[in-house]
């Protein structure tokens, strides 16, 4: 049995859940890959490791004092380290780590911020491979480098090339653990890129894949995955087992406990993933695989939801009969480097959702400026402020109503519905909402489907 363990931000956040960590480790021999994040929160409103080495990036970039924000990460790291008895050497290097990234030259601020954000996960793999070590557990420290975890020249959000994959079969290692740092890697020219956040599940998948693990076993800070996000929903009910295409739709919709990309690679090497608690690592937790061998007792899943889209809206008569309407917009969004998530269309009308991550006000502006002038629309409208629900099971494909049990609970409570799309994948329905409607209805769905099921503690 090989298995590929992740632990999460909130897993490594301290000293004390380094501890929990090693003991999981202990407790399995077959856990021998290990794939850290940068510490995570300890606390609510604490910050993570990642988003303080943004602020130092920033305060680098626009040539601000960076003392304090240096010795805030390298407190994050000597308190874990100080707390193991870890060698004073151990800590100076990490030190020394932090103070030179502000003297390094960088093609461009993307690639410096790249590399300041994988510095969470990078030293936190090096710190965690000295306390195995001090533990007298055999580990090393593996850079992405040496893995040969090859991406795409995309330095906020890039994807995995191919070869990633023959190189893994090449990393040469005996019985010791290997602690690989989650987040990032590097293009075929050298440059350090990461993935885009929560990125350190897409490193445990591909390890997965190409080391040709059994089980890809994912630790965080819940039990299971719920059939809704918990800060959204009271107690919502646990997940036993969901597929891969269910966990994909569900966590690009709001599912941020796995990230969307990381199942890819998992799919593609058929591995099972299991997410699981660090902070109670008896339980089950919820297993994703491909096929889930048995009948889903629920029409649905699960049912997530996301703020973090606009759309823009087109409406223009005998739009149905124009040729290259939509060829003109695409161009224009080819021409400013935007993709778009979605476009549901009428005969006359025209929405296309976009996530706001890769959008400024300012290209927002030039977008619209030039969608009008191109395509000129009876009208034209920005909605900054758009959600996505998704509504998924496989259960849907042998069930009728599903759609009723959707719209009806919305129409209750007076929720407008501004778009629906069923029947692109059998297993989802999507809906489009203005965010300040999306919480309420996901918990007004999901009282439908669920109310009447006690909720079993896994
Ligand atoms: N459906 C869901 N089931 C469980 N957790 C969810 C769900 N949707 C969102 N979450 C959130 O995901 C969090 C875990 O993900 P994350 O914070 O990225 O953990 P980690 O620090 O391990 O990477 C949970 O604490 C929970 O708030
Ligand atoms: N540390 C990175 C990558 C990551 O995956 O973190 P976590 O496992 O804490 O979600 C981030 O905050 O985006």
């Amino acid at each position: 049995m090989k298995k590929v363990v992740k632990f999460g931000g909130s897993s490594l956040a301290d000293a004390q859940q380094f501890k929990k960590v090693i003991n999981i480790i202990k407790s399995d021999p077959s856990r021998q890959f290990i794939v850290t994040s940068a510490p995570g929160k300890r606390y609510p409103g604490d910050i993570k490791v990642t988003d303080l080495l943004i602020t130092y990036a920033n305060a680098v970039i626009t040539h601000k004092p960076t003392e304090n924000i240096i010795d805030q990460i390298f407190k994050r790291y000597s308190q874990i380290g100080n707390e193991f008895n870890v060698d004073e050497a151990i800590l100076l290097d990490i030190k020394q780590k932090l103070l030179k990234l502000q003297e390094t030259n960088f093609p461009d601020n993307k690639y410096l911020m790249a590399a300041f954000k994988a510095h969470g996960e990078r030293l936190n793999a090096e710190l965690f491979a000295a306390c195995l070590n001090k533990m007298k557990i055999a580990a090393r420290f593996v850079d992405p480098s040496e893995a040969g975890i090859l991406l795409t020249d995309d330095p906020d959000s890039a994807t995995v090339l191919e070869k990633t994959y023959e190189n893994l079969k090449k990393l040469q290692f005996g019985n010791e653990k290997l602690v690989f740092p989650g987040f990032f890697g590097f293009t075929e020219e050298g440059l350090l890129v990461t993935f885009s956040r929560g990125g350190s599940d897409i490193t445990g998948s591909i390890l997965a894949r190409g080391l040709k693990a059994d089980l890809y076993e994912n630790f965080t800070d819940v039990d299971v995955i719920y059939a809704a996000n918990p800060q959204v929903v009271d107690r919502p009910a646990p997940i036993e087992k969901l597929t891969y295409r269910e966990m994909r739709e569900l966590s690009y919709a709001g599912f941020t406990v796995f990230n969307d990309e990381a199942i890819i690679p998992a799919i593609q090497g058929k591995i099972p993933i299991n997410v699981k608690n660090t902070n109670h690592p008896e339980a089950k937790g919820t297993l994703i695989v491909s096929e889930k061998g048995f009948t889903p007792k629920h029409k649905v899943t699960g049912i997530a939801s996301s703020k973090r889209f606009a759309a823009l809206y087109l409406h223009r008569y005998l739009l149905n009969k124009e040729v290259g309407f939509t060829l003109k917009i695409l161009q224009i969004l080819y021409k400013y480097g935007i993709s778009y998530e979605h476009m549901p269309s009428g005969i006359d009308d025209l929405t296309i959702i976009f996530d706001k991550k890769q959008l400024t006000d300012e290209l927002t502006k030039k977008v619209c400026a030039d969608i009008k002038a191109a395509v000129h629309p009876d009208a034209l409208e920005w909605i900054d402020d758009y959600a996505i629900i998704m509504v998924v099971g496989e259960g849907m494909r042998t069930k009728v109503g599903v759609i009723e049990n959707i719209i009806e609970p919305l129409a209750k409570n007076k929720i407008a519905i501004h778009m629906i799309n069923q029947g692109a994948s059998r297993i989802s329905i999507m809906i489009g909402t203005r965010a300040a409607d999306a919480d309420n209805a996901v918990v007004n769905i999901y009282n439908n489907f669920f109310k009447s099921e006690a909720h079993s503690k896994i």
